[in-house]
């Protein structure tokens, strides 16, 4: 046995001393494959057979049923990918392509086709829906918006649901306001009741019905994690009447938490459904409306997760729905391996999560989901206020741009926008912002050399899912030592892409799927570069299709170096275009 990887050019022997391949594994063994004439390479193949390539510790890619009639290939020998990418790749290279992922919010500001767009042309892999806001007949609009925009672009965005949860809010503001504005020393009412006609001066209303009588004098009373804070001093039946303690503006439904002694009160959080019967109706909605990813509020627990996908299992028809659990409330920080263990994708939801625990602990918090999310291989999203002031300004504060900075140099799959793409002035600027500072710490890490040292362990335990994870760690790191230019992956069910992804590599992963749901989710993953082919169980004739297609249409060009690993055939292929 070799230990050695022959490349196409003969003179170049590559040892490779550190590799997992190197390990005494009988069952690995190096075979040449016979050469077609267009194409030389030698592979590195497992001697499992390919039909053992298992990947059921994929859920979320899964597609037990088979595709439905949307996702059918729409023709053998075409293949789906964006102009933005397509003229990406052809003006600066693989190298220059963003690995960050980016998701914005969309509201009033970006609801509009031109608006979804314009921020799809500037680089959002995923449309965020907040059911805490708006009708169902709203986002059913934008949801058939970014899918015409799918199909007429050739986008692969993801549609993500946000669901409301039963923490306690503020309920809408009445008539046109879109915010009222608290003063230092002002008494506002909290109360239960609702408001037939216009809201009485400075009182808001209160989603939870216990509030009244759950809420003590002398508890502070948090808007929105503490934009705007209130003592409560006195309590009148329905209505608690609270004095403004630090001011600021009160948006509609904003999230309301109180403290007592110090501590948050949580006693009744704890008896709330951490999914609403409202959100059960949204949940159908969505499934009805074909959304790719439900984001989860609150989640306290792995069981609520486990829950939700065997109803999604049940209800969705075969379609595949990635959960994703929002961490922002204590109890998911207590049980965080498990709930992520449980769920497809995590969210750092910072804006409740600082509500929940102190602001300095955030930080901390954060960096501890992300590297869960990366050793367990889930896609984690960070998010909220990455750049609060461009909801009102064009350009963002410098502490902001340090703090997107360190999101991108955790190597989090996703940044996300709220408030600044929902409703703010400048959501096209606010997500320029996160691609050019993605692209600078990237572009950092390329010209530092800094490729992601964190060993990573081992996930699997079938034998063929240690395979495949192994052959993704070390093309990985092959790609890294050989300085490739692009990981091919071949994936059905978008597993193998998630494993190269979670590798890090220093070289965009262009992940080849059969059915555009696969490549929407893929979306969301650090790295890769979705397309829609459709390709078969043998490797070469896919690659020769690949080359030529990607080639004519000047997106690769002869020389280039390329490793490609796949789903169908647990090898490791390295080659240059020819
Ligand atoms: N669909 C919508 N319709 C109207 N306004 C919206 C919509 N989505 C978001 N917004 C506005 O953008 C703001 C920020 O959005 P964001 O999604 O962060 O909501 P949030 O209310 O802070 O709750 P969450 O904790 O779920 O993120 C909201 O407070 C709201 O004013
Ligand atoms: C996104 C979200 O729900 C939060 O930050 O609270
Ligand atoms: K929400
Ligand atoms: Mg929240």
């Amino acid at each position: 046995m070799s230990h050695s990887i022959q490349l196409s050019t003969p003179s170049r022997t590559l040892h490779l001393p550190h590799s997992p391949l190197h390990r005494p594994l009988s069952s690995f063994s190096f075979r040449q494959f016979p050469l077609p004439s267009t194409l030389k390479y030698t592979s590195l193949r497992a001697s499992s057979s390919p039909d053992s390539s298992s990947t059921s510790t994929s859920s979320l890619l899964h597609s037990p049923n088979g595709s439905p009639a949307e996702e059918k290939p729409s023709s053998s020998s075409a293949i789906d990918v964006d102009t933005v990418t397509e003229s990406e790749l052809k003006e600066n290279g693989f190298r220059s392509t963003r690995r960050t992922k980016l998701i914005c919010t969309i509201g009033p500001a970006t609801c509009g086709f031109d608006q979804l767009s314009a921020l799809a042309e500037g680089g959002m892999n995923v449309a965020r829906l907040n059911m805490c806001h708006g009708t169902r007949d709203w986002h059913r609009d934008v949801i058939r918006s970014v899918r015409r925009l799918n199909e007429e672009k050739g986008f692969a965005v993801a549609i993500m649901m946000d669901t409301e949860g039963s923490e306690i809010h503020m309920g809408d503001l009445g008539g046109d306001d879109a915010s009222a504005k608290a003063e230092d020393g002002e008494v506002w009412t909290f109360t239960v009741r609702a408001f037939d006609a216009s809201r009485p001066q400075r009182t808001i209303s209160v989603s939870y019905d216990g509030f009244a009588e759950d809420v003590r004098v002398g508890d502070e009373l948090l808007v929105d994690g503490g934009m705007v804070r209130f003592d409560v001093i006195e309590k009148i039946g329905p209505d608690v009447k609270c004095l403004c303690t630090d001011p600021g503006l009160l948006l509609p439904r904003a999230n309301l938490t109180f403290w007592r002694d110090g501590s948050l009160v949580r006693e009744r959080n704890a008896m709330l459904p951490t999914i609403s019967s409202k959100d059960w109706l949204d949940i159908d909605f969505g499934i009805a409306e074909g959304v790719d990813f439900i984001a989860v509020s609150f989640v306290k627990s792995a069981e609520v997760i486990n829950h939700l996908k065997s109803y999604l299992a049940a209800h969705s028809g075969g379609e595949d729905i990635g959960v994703i659990a929002k961490i922002e409330s204590i109890d998911s920080l207590t049980n965080l391996e498990e709930i992520i263990l449980a769920s497809d994708g995590a969210m750092v939801a910072r804006g409740d999560l600082g509500a929940q625990i102190p602001l300095e602990q955030v930080p901390a918090a954060q960096q501890r989901i992300v590297k869960v999310c990366r050793e367990l291989n889930k896609p984690v999203i960070v998010a909220s206020q990455l750049l609060e002031s461009m909801i009102e300004y064009p350009t963002p504060t410098r502490a902001e741009v340090a703090d997107v900075s360190e999101a991108v140099r955790q190597r989090s799959d996703a940044l996300m926008l709220s408030g600044e793409s929902a409703m703010g002035q400048f959501p096209d600027k606010a997500l320029t912002v996160l691609r050019s500072v993605s692209l600078r710490i990237e572009r950092w890490w390329r010209e530092e050399k800094r490729y992601e040292g964190t060993p990573l362990q081992a996930i699997g335990s079938a034998s063929s899912d240690r395979i495949s994870e192994e052959i993704c760690n070390s093309a990985s790191k092959m790609a890294n030592n050989l300085g490739v230019d692009a990981v091919f992956v071949y994936t059905k069910n978008g597993h193998m892409a998630s494993l190269v992804s979670r590798c890090r590599p220093d070289c965009p992963i262009f992940a080849f799927t059969n059915t555009t749901s696969v490549r929407r989710r893929l979306n969301l993953q650090w790295g890769l570069i979705p397309f829609r082919l459709s390709f078969s169980e043998d490797m070469e004739s896919n690659l020769n299709k690949t080359f030529s297609l990607l080639k004519s249409r000047g997106m690769i060009k002869s020389g280039d170096l390329v490793i490609a690993v796949s789903d169908m055939l647990q090898s490791i292929q390295v080659m240059n275009v020819p």
